[in-house]
């Protein structure tokens, strides 16, 4: 078994992008195959080398390790064979209609209630009239003649799918400058590389008929790949992602300080049968199963990638985030914070709490109760309990009771409503700070 996943470098991958790449990696762990990484760039215009580079290390971050890496750019001459093989069978047939030349014949063919696809006229054109246009200057680009017949197929994810060659123009599969397009190299390259399984969005389903017709030009058997198509992922209007606009990108991602397990555990189940939940690769591969995705469209939810995340922080042991953490962090200082942080780089807010300055407020109502509480304030070492004995002995001194008690304390010493537990922040901030913070609350 063999699977690909084949991205444009034409921009930074989003999740889109990622959740197939993840479904082809997911599947092959499965079952033992491998996993092929191939850039598509035979766009000249639009592939750009900083965007390979960019989704190499985009798909490393994730984890997703590639057994094989092919670019399209180097296997030119097999796309010339190819072409030549289908030159030599009449299934290439140059075409020299301008696209205005094209523009006008839909509109004419609408007008006429006629489906507006190409008619085929230039697989009409004699041998003299070809001659006649060459001989003009023109240079033909070269179209693909479509069987007349519904290719149809088993969709892992989609079911029983089909579609109607006769519905769809015959695609063009060179350019005049000899270029060759995705809808050929992505066939021959499937072939060649002994991919077995065909795993990706559902906006490839027409292009899917339309290259089972091609393979079999090219002498494969009609049942030589399987295919799944997985519905689009949606941004959370409910808009179409892309890789022009990067807010949902991995990259983005990734500089956001999410957690690259979050996102795999969540793109992995997202839109399937599965819920998702803080799980290795392994774990995802055990049990992924094309048959749970699916078959409408699913939409990226931010709040739920962050719960996520969240989860994954809370296992998180300190070795394995120590690099990303504030410099001169601790450990005590990463048990004691991480259950209360959505993303890494929230962390910079709690090391300033405790390790650094902030501005605490300026609790109007309770200056005395702040004082009250500087004079209790124990004489250091501090541990865990100097919390519980410092609040005690406040709850006695005042006669409050509950809130009153902690969260003045809370606000005064961390600037914040809410936050991790009083109790682990205090020895880490240590008296000076605590008692400079608390007098400047008071005033
Ligand atoms: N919104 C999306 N949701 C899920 N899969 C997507 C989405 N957009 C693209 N894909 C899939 O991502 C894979 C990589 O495709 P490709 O690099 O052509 O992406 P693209 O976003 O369509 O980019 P381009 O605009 O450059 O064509 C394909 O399997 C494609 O079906």
């Amino acid at each position: 078994m063999k699977l690909r996943f084949a991205p444009s470098p034409t921009g930074l991958i989003h999740v889109g992008n990622a959740r197939q790449a993840i479904a082809n990696a997911l599947f092959a762990r499965r079952h033992g195959g491998t996993f092929l990484l191939r850039i598509d760039d035979t766009d000249r215009d639009r592939s750009r080398e900083e965007y390979v580079e960019a989704l190499r290390t985009d798909l490393a971050w994730l984890g997703l390790d590639w057994d094989e890496y092919v670019r399209q750019s180097d296997r030119l001459d097999r796309y010339a064979l190819a072409i030549e093989r289908l030159k030599a069978s009449g299934r290439l047939y140059p075409c020299f209609e301008s696209e205005q030349e094209l523009a006008a014949k839909r509109e004419a063919r609408i007008r006429m209630r006629k489906p507006p696809i190409y008619d085929r006229a230039m697989l009409r054109m004699t041998p003299e009239q070809r001659a006649q246009a060459e001989a003009n200057g023109k240079v033909p680009y070269w179209r693909f003649r479509l069987s007349d017949s519904i290719v149809a197929w088993n969709d892992l994810v989609m079911g029983r799918s089909q579609v109607k060659l006769t519905a769809i123009s015959d695609p063009v599969l060179v350019r005049a400058d000899g270029t060759v397009l995705y809808t050929l190299a992505s066939v021959v390259d499937d072939i060649e590389t002994g991919i077995t399984h065909v795993v990706r969005g559902e906006d490839h389903v027409t292009n899917t008929g339309v290259q089972i017709d091609i393979a079999q030009a090219l002498g494969a058997r009609p049942d030589r790949f399987a295919f799944a198509h997985l519905p689009l992922l949606l941004d959370e209007g409910g808009g179409k992602l892309s890789k022009r606009f990067d807010g949902l990108s991995i990259r983005a991602l990734r500089q956001d300080g999410i957690e690259p397990e979050a996102v795999v555990s969540y793109l992995a189940r997202l839109g399937s049968a599965d819920d998702p939940a803080p799980l290795s690769m392994d774990e995802l591969a055990a049990g992924y199963d094309l048959g749970r995705v699916s078959r409408s469209a699913a939409r990226f939810d931010m709040r739920q990638l962050l719960a996520l995340n969240r989860r994954i922080m809370h296992q998180t042991p300190f070795e394995a985030v120590r690099a990303r953490l504030p410099e001169g962090a601790t450990e005590a200082f990463w048990l004691a914070v991480r259950g209360n942080v959505d993303m890494v780089s929230e962390l910079r807010h709690w090391w300033d709490v405790v390790a650094g300055t902030i501005v605490p407020p300026v609790l109007d109502d309770e200056g005395e109760y702040l004082l009250r509480a500087l004079a209790l304030l124990p004489d250091e070492p501090w541990d865990a309990q100097t919390w519980k004995g410092w609040t005690t002995a406040l709850r006695e001194a005042t006669g409050r009771t509950g809130k009153a008690v902690f969260h003045p304390l809370r606000v005064a010493l961390t600037g914040e409503e809410k936050g991790p537990e009083m109790r682990d922040l205090l020895p880490l901030m240590g008296r000076a700070r605590v008692a400079a913070r608390l007098r400047i609350a008071a005033r």
